[in-house]
């Protein structure tokens, strides 16, 4: 069983990389793929390149045998929708893989704004972690009412479930909370304070090397 991390990622940050190992075990998969996004078309553009967010996760994800920095989207002129990323995912793994999204709770709560998003429930299992300041996403109040209908139909507790099909399952998986953002390493980065313990060494280091988010970030 694959999981798919998808992300700005400008920079990665413990945050990503804790969701993505405490899935992993949560699971059992067998490995994950850290996907940066390319031009997204969702929000602003990254602050730095696709080139210098995928060098980054490349160094986050060494030293870990079960982490893969995929280059697709950043070499993609596409617009990056992830219905298409995991389409070709499964031209390339076969029908009967089970593949696992896994979301933090900010993007699964903004799940019905993505393109064609009821066809990712035909493509792959959901897993969505809670994550500090955004509403837990079993609290179906703070969800919208179409996917609080997609929650109700297919969420399951016993991770038998995603191993058993392919796809079609939402299961929510509890991490370690860490309330670390992009936003605030890059705050913190541009206004001169240290960014350290938030992220890798590596990672910072190659910030650093290639003077990333010196200037005031736009949010
Ligand atoms: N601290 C965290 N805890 C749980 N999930 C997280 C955390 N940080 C990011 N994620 C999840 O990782 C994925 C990619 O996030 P993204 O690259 O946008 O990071 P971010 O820190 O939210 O960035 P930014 O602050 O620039 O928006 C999303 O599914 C997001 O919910
Ligand atoms: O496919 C879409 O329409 C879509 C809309 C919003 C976000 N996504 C994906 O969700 C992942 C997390 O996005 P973000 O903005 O939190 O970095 C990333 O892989 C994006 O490509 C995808």
């Amino acid at each position: 069983m694959i999981g798919i991390l998808g992300g700005t990622f400008d920079p990665i940050h413990y945050g990503h990389l804790r969701l993505a190992q405490e899935v992993a075990e949560g699971v059992a998969l067998n490995a994950v793929r850290f996907i940066p996004t390319g031009k997204p078309w969702h929000r602003a553009p990254p602050h730095a390149s696709g080139c210098h967010r995928l060098a980054m996760a490349r160094l986050a994800c060494a030293g870990n045998p079960l982490f893969w920095a995929d280059a697709r989207e950043v070499a993609s002129q596409a617009p990056g929708y992830t219905v298409d990323t995991l389409s070709a995912l499964r031209q390339e793994l076969g029908q009967d893989l089970p593949l696992c999204l896994i979301l933090g709770a900010d993007a699964f709560l903004g799940l019905t704004s993505w393109h064609r998003w009821p066809l990712l429930f035909e493509l792959a299992h959901i897993v969505v972690a809670q994550r500090p300041g955004f509403p837990s996403p079993d609290d179906q109040a703070g969800l919208p009412p179409a996917l609080a209908a997609q929650w109700r139909a297919r969420r399951v507790t016993d991770t038998a479930a995603l191993r058993n099909t392919a796809a079609g399952h939402i299961y929510l998986q509890t991490i370690t909370a860490l309330n670390i953002s992009a936003t605030r390493i890059r705050a913190d980065l541009a206004a001169g304070r240290s960014a350290r313990y938030l992220l890798p060494d590596i990672v910072l280091d190659y910030i650093h090397r290639n003077r990333l988010y010196e200037r005031s970030p736009q949010q």
